[in-house]
């Protein structure tokens, strides 16, 4: 009975009308019977990896026919990829937080086995592999323990067919023996077809057929014995070396169909498991410790009591449940075990919120600002309280003296620093070189101007104009810096004034300019500039978080070789996203949740609005994060491209968005373009929730939903485009 069969199989890659596209199988043919060992030869690049990929469903044929266990690998029903099949790939493929038990289990779960067979399973893997202690994590494991425990990992549920791909490298000599009689006792005594690659090609002789490959096909199929006689060799090698010296000096695949090259000597098939017992007769006898292993295994076969070929209904019907639970620990389990993502996941957000309210919005503190007043001599003057009093007189007279000083008085020290300085130059020169903000000045007869100003308006002096003024000359390279000083000046003026005004019986109108900013509609004269940023800062870190998260996992998962070892398993492409989707889920709703406490009890932010529209929003922007984090993952193979694709999206995002300035200050055209970015119409959305109390009905806020909706379900349709075509 036959296990796998490929006939005529050809695969390349690259496009199709490239004349330079790589053949890696040529017309290839094969044929694996079910209890047997197939020992798959060849030098490096050959192409044994791209057909165990194609035997187990990870990639497939341009054209040619593979059958296995009876169906075709990838289509409905065939069980394969799936608990059928075993597979060892030849890189680690074990997730490095998990231990070795956690290992197995894992794998166990996936392949739909119930605890207890699990457990029983694990026993003996662990006795016949001398696994290291349960709790050992694999990423502490050495390099042939790791290989022992990918070994169970791919043996754990008893496959029909076992796919080997290099398991002996790195191995000591009497680890490499004993896997091999395993190896030959378990096919020995059930219908386990065993497909192995090797480079030690001399270990071959143990299987039951061996296949020399070169170039993309193969030179010969045929039993270890069979082939050496042929060639008249002691050794595999030699025969192996003879006939690629036949065959010619290339090492890539040659463009000519080579249909009917493979050398088969045997007669029929179904001989081979004949065939093989004739070789298993000629290894050396086992030693007693073998074959204690040989009962071992014959055990693991057996002593289920099961039929050994399971139905493909039985295959099929393993629980979801079970494996999407499978799943989720282990998300979860990487996650905990690795502090450093912990603290990334839950601290930072803490940590980006926290830095944010109080690195911004405050008031500059400290800033030195110069004061020239030519109408003291001294500035030590104005410290006499005396100087700082109107004295009123009648309704004609009110004597100001020296008003400066009051009005320096008044100009709050948590305003500026005043550094006085005795000439204009002086003070110039000083904040040319930095030392101050800029300075005030103050002529001479500034009282008097004020006065004559006031009293005589229309008669006054032209130049009294122009001396009652305070001037101000500020250093303007930091614009929040001088905005809030010219503020805070025009401010102090307006309450020196009022204060002279009312001291002089006069109305307080008389000081101020005729405008008045009533009580506003929404919002208070004290909002700061947090509140306008903090719904676009919130957003962005939700977005970018999942984008990067998700990114790391995919890649790592996909580097490492997790991700597809777990599809052959026969999760399939939708658990794996599904599991993926749940874990982040639950991780931005902690991340909201530790948000919104965090800005609502220790910033004191305020919500007129509903939270729940806030956190749904916040929600479905992480949701399209973290597709755009699936979407980055698919395209990029590395780390490295896919940071440069987050962080090179990430700044013109920010710098568009509308958080750092408002929209209506950028030319039309790029207005459109930052309503298209996903958080520019959704933080406008959260901030009218926050500030104005609007809800999900009105069109500002349900835009905001739509507007992640629609990227959303773009995300969506690219990534499964992006998925197409990189199969
Ligand atoms: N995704 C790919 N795109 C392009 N070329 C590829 C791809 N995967 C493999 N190849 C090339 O196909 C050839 C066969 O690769 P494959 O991994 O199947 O070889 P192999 O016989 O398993 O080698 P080794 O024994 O070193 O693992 C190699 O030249 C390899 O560079």
């Amino acid at each position: 009975m036959t296990a796998v069969e490929v006939h005529s199989g050809y695969k390349y890659y690259g496009k199709a009308k490239d004349p330079n596209k790589k053949i890696v199988l040529n017309h290839l043919n094969m044929s694996v019977t079910r209890g047997s060992i197939y020992g798959l030869l060849g030098a490096s690049g050959c192409g044994k990896t791209t057909l165990l990929s194609c035997i187990v469903g990870r990639k497939f044929l341009n054209s040619g026919e593979i059958s296995v266990l009876g169906g075709t690998p990838g289509t409905p029903g065939s069980g394969v990829p799936g608990p059928r099949i075993g597979y060892m790939p030849q890189d680690i493929a074990l997730v490095e937080e998990f231990s070795i038990k956690e290992t197995i289990y894992y794998f166990g779960r996936i392949y739909g086995m119930s605890t207890e067979k699990i457990r029983e399973r694990y026993k003996l893997l662990k006795e016949l592999l001398e696994l290291p202690c349960d709790d050992r994590h694999v990423g502490n494991c050495s390099g042939g323990q790791q290989r022992r425990v990918s070994f169970a990992a791919a043996m754990v549920h008893e496959p029909e067919l076992l796919i080997l791909d290099e398991p002996t490298v790195g191995l000591d000599p009497l680890l490499r023996e004993r896997i091999w009689h395993y190896l030959v006792d378990t096919t020995s005594t059930s219908k386990l077809a065993v497909i192995i690659t090797t480079h030690y090609i001399e270990e071959a002789r143990q299987a039951s057929c061996i296949g020399l490959m070169r170039n993309g096909i193969l030179l010969a199929e045929d039993t270890p014995i069979n082939i050496m006689e042929r060639f008249n060799c002691t050794n595999l090698e030699d025969a192996f070396l003879t006939l690629c010296q036949k065959h010619g000096p290339s090492e890539e695949a040659d463009r000519t169909t080579h249909e009917s090259h493979t050398i088969r000597s045997i007669k029929s098939i179904d001989t081979i498991e004949d065939v093989g017992s004739d070789i298993k007769k000629s290894i050396p006898p086992l030693s007693s410790s073998h074959n204690e292993k040989k009962d071992m295994s014959k055990s693991l076969y057996e002593e289920s009591g099961k039929p050994i070929t399971r139905t493909i209904k039985e295959v099929l019907s393993f629980t979801t449940k079970r494996r999407m639970n499978a799943l989720l620990s282990k998300n979860f389990l990487q996650m905990i075990r690795q502090p450093a993502g912990m603290v990334f996941l839950f601290l930072y957000p803490i940590f980006q919120l926290v830095s944010f309210y109080i690195a911004i919005g405050g008031d500059p503190k400290d800033l030195r600002l110069g004061v020239v007043n030519d109408e003291v001599n001294n500035i030590q003057e104005c410290f006499n309280r005396s100087l700082i009093t109107t004295y009123y007189h009648d309704e004609y007279d009110c004597d100001l003296y020296k008003i400066s000083c009051r009005f320096l008085d008044q100009l709050n020290r948590s305003v500026a620093i005043q550094e006085h300085y005795e000439s204009f130059d002086d003070a110039y020169k000083a904040a040319k070189t930095g030392k101050i903000w800029g300075f005030i000045y103050f002529s001479d007869n500034f009282t008097e101007s004020l006065q004559d100003v006031r009293d005589n308006v229309r008669d006054a002096n032209p130049g009294s104009f122009h001396t009652s003024e305070i001037k101000v000359y500020l250093d303007k390279s930091d614009q929040q810096v001088t905005f809030f000083l010219e503020k805070k000046l025009i401010e102090t003026y307006k309450e020196f004034a009022e204060r002279v005004m009312s001291d002089c019986h006069l109305p307080k109108q008389l000081a101020n300019i005729p405008i008045t900013f009533e009580d506003p509609v929404y919002g208070s004269f004290q909002d700061e500039f947090t509140d306008f940023m903090a719904p676009g800062v919130v957003m962005t870190m939700i977005f970018f978080l999942a984008t990067l998260i998700t990114a790391t996992i995919f890649i790592t998962d996909r580097l490492e070789g997790v991700w597809d070892r777990t599809l052959v398993a026969g999760i399939t492409a939708l658990e794996l996203l599904l599991a993926h989707i749940i874990t982040q889920t639950s991780i931005m709703l902690l991340q909201c949740v530790e948000i919104i406490l965090l800005a609502t009890f220790i910033f004191d932010a305020q919500n007129q609005g509903s939270n729940i529209t806030v956190v749904g929003l916040l929600m479905l922007l992480g949701f399209a994060g973290m597709l755009y984090g699936l979407l980055i993952s698919i395209f990029c193979d590395a780390h490295s491209t896919a940071n440069f694709m987050a962080t090179g999206s990430f700044y013109p995002m920010i710098i568009m968005c509308g958080i750092l300035w408002p929209l209506e200050g950028m030319p039309q055209y790029l207005q459109y373009l930052a309503y298209c970015f996903p958080f520019t119409v959704p933080s406008m959305a959260v901030r009218n929730v926050l500030s104005k109390g609007w809800s999900i009905t009105n069109s500002q806020v349900y835009m905001g939903y739509g507007a992640v909706g629609i990227w959303i379900i773009s995300l969506l349709l690219l990534c499964l485009i992006g998925l197409k075509i990189k199969k």
